[in-house]
């Protein structure tokens, strides 16, 4: 390698990094006057967010993936929007969880994340406006709906104004550097089920599996047990220091988690975009169908179908319905209309751009 040429290279990026400098500057002074002119009111505008990541996606000439400049932008965002007003986004903590992952994707590292016992008070936090907005796990892909955030959103007066869609990646993790005289692991129960047959092919069957709040609790408790491990993710296993003995345990390698952002704040239509939305039907043959009939009348797809058992008593099940497009759409908002017609009960639980990430 000649000296020279490296130094070559290093003296043009160092006369890069003072443009990027001076442009990133230039850039946060303008999301600063739009702060002011915002008022400091809602100064998070997701749909914008959405489209700026979308079009620098689109024009990036590479060698850098879509990617990586898509997430070099989301932090760049994050620190402008962070001199409009810090955020702070209340999950499903303590520390290290999948949650704040999902928080930290989704409004970068300025944001203030405020870890919360369960997801009743995330949303109760929010609900009382001692945090702006809470990133909740809906779905995972493995295991299926997470009954209590769908709950908890039937009745809250919270909106939905994002997703963000995580891989989730497990490992075994300890405090000590092989598997020998592992007696316990510990992790949350979802985690527990996604890695059972690893878990079967890796460790004796008397090994202990012991279902804990959250997977950054397993990694706490295995921390302080060298007899024990944890199954959780990289945040965690950083967080508490623990050695990754086997890494990507989970049975299903496309694992994936999606949570929602709500607040009180509605999302204007970003173009590429989602509206999610509750309602009822009786127990009667059919009447699912019926319902869903307006769906296919105007031609507007249907992303996800989850139905609930319904907590009010008042109908049997509720269904969690996720439809293209946004409810200010014309088409969108024929539809809802639709269905009002046709359902007990129908709750726009809110629209929101598709996750760019
Ligand atoms: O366009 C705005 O409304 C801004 O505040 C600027 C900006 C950005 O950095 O591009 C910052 C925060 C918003 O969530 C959206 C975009």
């Amino acid at each position: 390698m000649s000296d020279s040429l490296l130094q070559s290279h290093r003296d043009a990026i160092d006369a890069i990094d003072v443009e990027i400098l001076t442009l990133l500057n230039r850039r946060a002074e303008h999301a600063r006057k739009i702060g002011e002119l915002k008022g400091g009111g809602l100064v998070y505008r997701p749909e914008r967010e959405a489209q700026v990541m979308a079009r620098v996606k689109a024009l990036n000439p590479g060698p850098l993936s879509d990617e990586s400049v898509a997430k070099l932008f989301r932090e760049i965002m994050s620190a402008c929007l962070s001199l409009e007003r810090p955020l702070t986004i209340a999950y499903l903590g303590p520390e290290g969880t999948f949650s704040q992952a999902a928080a930290v994707k989704h409004f970068g590292h300025a944001a203030v994340t405020l870890p919360c016992a369960s997801i009743d008070e995330a949303f109760r936090v929010v609900e009382a406006r001692s945090a702006d907005y809470v990133v909740a796990p809906v779905e995972n892909s493995t295991e299926g709906a997470v009954g209590r955030t769908l709950d908890l959103m039937v009745g809250s007066p919270l909106s939905v104004c994002g997703e963000v869609v995580l891989r989730i990646h497990h490992h075994l993790l300890r405090n000590g550097a092989d598997m020998a005289g592992i007696r316990r692991v510990y992790s949350h129960a979802q985690s527990l089920a996604q890695c059972h047959e690893w878990l079967n092919r890796h460790l004796p069957a008397e090994v202990e599996r012991v279902s804990v709040a959250s997977n950054a609790e397993a990694a706490r408790l295995a921390s302080l047990d060298p007899q024990c491990a944890a199954i959780a993710g990289d945040a965690a296993a950083e967080r508490f220091g623990l050695v990754k003995l086997a890494e990507n345990i989970e049975d299903e390698p496309n694992n994936t988690t999606r949570f929602l952002v709500l607040g009180y704040h509605k999302s204007a239509a970003s173009g590429r975009d989602k509206t999610s939305l509750v309602m009822s039907a009786q127990n009667k043959p059919g009447a699912v169908h019926t319902l869903l009939s307006p769906l296919a009348e105007f031609g507007v797809s249907m992303t996800k179908f989850e139905s609930r058992p319904s907590r009010t008593g008042l109908w049997e099940y509720v269904f969690f319905v996720d439809i293209e497009g946004h409810c200010d759409e014309a088409t969108v908002n024929r539809v809802i209309d639709a269905l009002r017609a046709k359902a007990a009960f129908v709750k726009v639980l809110g629209a929101y751009p598709v996750a760019v990430l």
